[in-house]
């Protein structure tokens, strides 16, 4: 394959909060290629990565990609032929092989291989496209013989419900890793992962902001689960006898982070935001449905002040921070289209 390998920290990734790099570093020796530091790392172009996996078929039209487009996201079959058409490929032999793997370690404790299902995280900022990644993959995953059951769900189910983030004094907060019934996602992904036959997750409307009361999503011995949000990879929280409980990411077998420039990320957000207006905001339901009416300039205004005081510091100190943790990052140019890819090996 045509991509280049790269040094850890080196290459288009720009550093997450707290990590060494753009710090002075002192001289070092060149070192020669074939003793050059090993990395976990495979960093591709879009050119290399695209031609990887060219006998896999594309299963799907222009009329079923602009279907699953997210608001102001791009995406066209042309993009989806060369990302995700062999990211799907390479999810279908992991998620063959962990298949096998299960199996053998059955087989060696003695017990009944009972299928469980294989979890796909997707993480990454506000407003970078994950939704549009998520449901691109479940289309595509659902077209294999061995995955056609794929189930999705998106974390802002387990936020708490505005009545809860007012009582906390957090309601500022929505998004953060507080916002959220952390224990209720865990225990929802370790019902799933053990195989129940149902399993039931709350539901988040963007329209009203909050919690839908009543209403729930059942999850039924889906081949693979994709869990979408922004902090699916935040590491476990440290436990007052010093131990560590379960993170999310525990229960994945693969994790996807979207990452994109931050200031690509807030102009997308504003952009959507001033979209928005003569769509959900003009819906009387709508929590933001007093922004309707604003002209531009008193739009943007808002969206860069909500940008600026939530999202843009929960990508900074929580999100940004777990990109290392993902299995694979797909960079988004100010385009919306994915210019590189990196896939951890190891
Ligand atoms: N205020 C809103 N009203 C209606 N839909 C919204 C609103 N904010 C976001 N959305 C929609 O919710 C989905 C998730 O958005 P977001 O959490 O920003 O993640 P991403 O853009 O990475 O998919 C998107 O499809 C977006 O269009
Ligand atoms: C609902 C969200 C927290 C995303 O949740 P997720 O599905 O990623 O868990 C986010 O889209 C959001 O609404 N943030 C609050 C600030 C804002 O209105 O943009």
């Amino acid at each position: 394959m045509g991509g280049s390998l790269v040094r850890p920290g080196a290459g288009p990734w720009p550093a997450a909060p707290g990590s060494r790099r753009g710090r002075p570093r002192r001289q070092t020796a060149r070192v020669a290629p074939d003793i050059a530091p090993s990395t976990p790392y495979v960093d591709l172009d879009r050119a290399a990565w695209s031609r990887l996996s060219s006998s896999t078929p594309l299963p799907l039209t222009g009329a079923d990609v602009a279907r699953l487009r997210g608001l102001g996201d791009p995406i066209d079959l042309a993009e989806v032929d060369a990302v995700y058409r062999p990211l799907s490929r390479l999810l279908n032999l992991y998620a063959n092989a962990t298949g096998a793997l299960h199996t053998a370690s059955s087989t060696f404790l003695g017990e009944a291989a009972a299928r469980t299902p294989y979890v796909i995280g997707v993480a990454g900022s506000v407003a970078v496209g994950k939704s549009t990644t998520a449901r691109v993959l479940r289309e595509l995953l659902a077209r294999w013989p061995e995955t056609p059951r794929v189930a999705l769900i998106t974390t802002d189910g387990f936020l708490h419900p505005n009545a809860e983030l007012v009582r906390r004094g957090i309601m500022h907060r929505k998004g953060f890793p507080e916002s959220y019934d952390r224990r209720g996602l865990l225990r929802f992904l370790a019902a799933v992962k053990a195989g129940r036959s149902e399993v039931r997750a709350p539901v988040y409307s963007h329209l009203t902001y909050d919690i839908v009361p009543d209403e729930q999503v059942v999850i039924r011995r889906p081949d693979v689960l994709i869990v979408e949000g922004l902090n699916v990879l935040q590491p476990a929280r440290p436990t007052a006898v010093g131990g560590s409980s379960l993170a999310v990411s525990d229960f994945f077998d693969f994790s996807i982070y979207v990452d994109a420039r931050t200031s690509d990320a807030r102009q997308w957000y504003v952009d959507r935001f001033l979209s928005l207006r003569a769509t959900a905001f003009a819906q009387p339901e709508s929590y933001f449905h007093r922004f309707a009416e604003l002209d531009d300039h008193q739009a943007i205004d808002r969206a860069e002040e909500i940008w600026d005081s939530i999202n843009a510091p929960n990508l900074e100190q929580n999100i940004l921070p777990t990109r290392g943790r993902a299995t694979l990052v797909l960079r988004k140019g100010a385009d919306h289209a994915v210019e590189r890819v990196r896939l951890r090996k190891l």
